[in-house]
């Protein structure tokens, strides 16, 4: 992964403003051609004169047509050279805006088309679409705009071979022959293609890999000390059942409970919290209609432009790195309290409906604004930080405000297909529907991590995602943290329920 300040798959506002240069280049070429066009027909007008028929020698001899050549010559081909400058001056005019929409405009480049591969790969992987359907932007009874040419079916092939997703690798590269041979596309241009993704076919079929074809269980190095390899591939497998609810797969029907709550404030009477239970003991609770319309948008508005792709924090040769990654492929930015005294309600009212203590500064990370494109998605993780492998290397601030005792998640959109959140050790699947917040705990009431809130954040098939989110810091929760449970395996909210 190279850094670079554009990612175009993962971030919505750098891909519209891709978009935006495209339409202008569109208009461009537009242009260019009417006034090609127009130049072409005025041409020809001069074309159609008939001295070029008669022999030098013939026109030399006749008055008439030596007349229309010197009238020609005269007169007329005078509107010509102006046809000539007027025609070489908008070309040029044209031809220098399109370079400077080429060279001001960072461009995708390599990285940003593997980027784009790798979201194609990851949804046919989670969602176990066959290659076909999805080509043909099939998924379940979703019907998408767009396709895939049995071309490109053979990039995204040779592209996960390259990154040793050999089953997707197969898979790509089969369909991708088996389209080009019912097309007949060994006729067209790209045809080439072919022998090559046939050879590289052949190789994968005979050497049979047992490598997997999950990304995360190759690189999230961390969750191997903690879970045992088999564990993990397991809980992948989960993962990948729970992201499938609510998209290709209906979800069962949920055991979970719904009430309002009217008790624990009084300001509950007049305006209970709409909750519904996805898990008791521990607790992940949804609350409906956390944030009005408007409030949404005014965040949104706010946040839109800054979005940019997400690093995750690495330790390698001892010491901790902060890099784009492919375990969480999002655009992310953060409100600042300081600075955004439009947004103070929001930490207010966290604190009222969750208990915690937000006051202080030490008591919650700022809100951190995050949104996911189709592809993007978060591995399987726990939120909290004081990991054995971290402990050590954490900043001062870290120390201070103590672990992260709970998250508290706002879905700012709904998601058209996919983006579920997934904790496959509780078999829970929470849909993002805009203006609900999810909230669970990350510690133990001794503070230690709490493996079972274990979740992650599935591809978005299609649409945009958008969350807010506040991690509740421990230190400061003396008071108000979750009541103590006589099982050490527990954590509870403090909702009457
Ligand atoms: O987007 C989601 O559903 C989960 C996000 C998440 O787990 C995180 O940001 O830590
Ligand atoms: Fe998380």
């Amino acid at each position: 992964y190279v850094i670079t300040d554009m990612d175009f798959t993962y971030s919505a506002s750098d891909l519209y403003r891709l978009v935006q240069t495209e339409q202008l280049i569109s208009r461009n070429l537009e242009e260019a051609v009417n006034s090609l066009k127009s130049f072409h027909k005025n041409l020809e007008k001069y074309q159609t004169e008939d001295l070029k028929e008669y022999a030098s020698d013939i026109i030399i001899k006749n008055p008439l047509l030596s007349y229309q050549l010197v009238k020609r010559h005269g007169k007329d081909l005078d509107v010509l050279d102006k046809f000539y400058e007027e025609f070489t001056a908008q070309i040029a005019e044209l031809q220098h805006s399109y370079t400077k929409l080429r060279t001001t405009f960072t461009k995708p480049d390599k990285n940003d088309l593997q980027h784009a591969m790798e979201a194609i790969v990851r949804l046919r992987q989670t969602y176990n679409l066959t290659v076909d359907e999805l080509s043909r932007g099939h998924v379940g009874t979703f019907r998408m705009e767009g396709y895939l040419t049995p071309a490109d079916l053979s990039n995204i092939g040779l592209y996960a071979k390259e990154n040793k997703m050999h089953e997707n690798a197969k898979l790509f590269l089969a369909m991708a022959l088996e389209q080009a041979e019912k097309a007949n596309e060994s006729t067209t241009l790209e045809g080439s293609w072919m022998e090559d993704a046939q050879l590289v076919l052949d190789d994968l079929n005979k050497n049979q890999s047992i490598t997997s074809d999950r990304e995360d269980t190759r690189l999230l190095t961390e969750m191997d000390v903690i879970f045992a390899t088999d564990s993990l591939e397991n809980l992948n497998k989960g993962f990948e059942r729970l992201c499938q609810y609510h998209s290709v797969k209906e979800a069962p029907i949920t055991k979970y409970k719904c009430y309002l709550d009217k008790t624990s404030s009084h300001m509950r009477i007049i305006s209970p919290l709409k909750m519904e239970v996805y898990h008791n003991d521990p607790q992940i609770v949804v609350i409906y209609d956390f944030l009005s319309e408007s409030e949404i948008e005014e965040i949104e508005s706010a946040t839109f432009y800054k979005l940019k792709r997400s690093v995750t924090q690495f330790f390698h040769k001892g010491s901790l790195h902060a890099e784009p990654s492919i375990i969480r492929t999002t655009a992310q930015t953060w409100i600042y309290d300081l600075g955004h005294p439009q947004f103070d309600y929001l930490g207010k009212r966290i604190a009222s409906v969750t208990g915690y203590s937000l006051s202080g500064a030490t008591s919650a990370e700022e809100l951190q604004v995050a949104s996911y494109r189709p592809g993007g998605h978060y591995s399987l993780h726990t939120d909290a930080i004081y990991e054995e492998l971290f402990k050590d290397h954490l900043n001062p601030s870290d120390i201070l405000m103590g672990d992260r005792i709970a998250t508290f998640m706002i879905y700012l959109s709904d998601v058209e297909m996919g983006g579920n959140t997934a904790f496959p050790m509780l078999d829970v699947a929470v849909k993002p529907v805009k203006g609900s917040a999810i909230l669970w705990g990350n510690l133990h009431p001794d503070g230690t991590i709490a493996r079972y809130t274990l979740h992650g954040a599935c591809p978005v098939i299609h649409g945009i995602k958008s969350i807010a989110t506040k991690w509740v810091r421990a230190n400061d929760q003396m008071f108000t943290r979750q009541k103590c449970k006589p099982s050490k395996l527990s954590f509870h909210f403090d909702f009457t329920n």
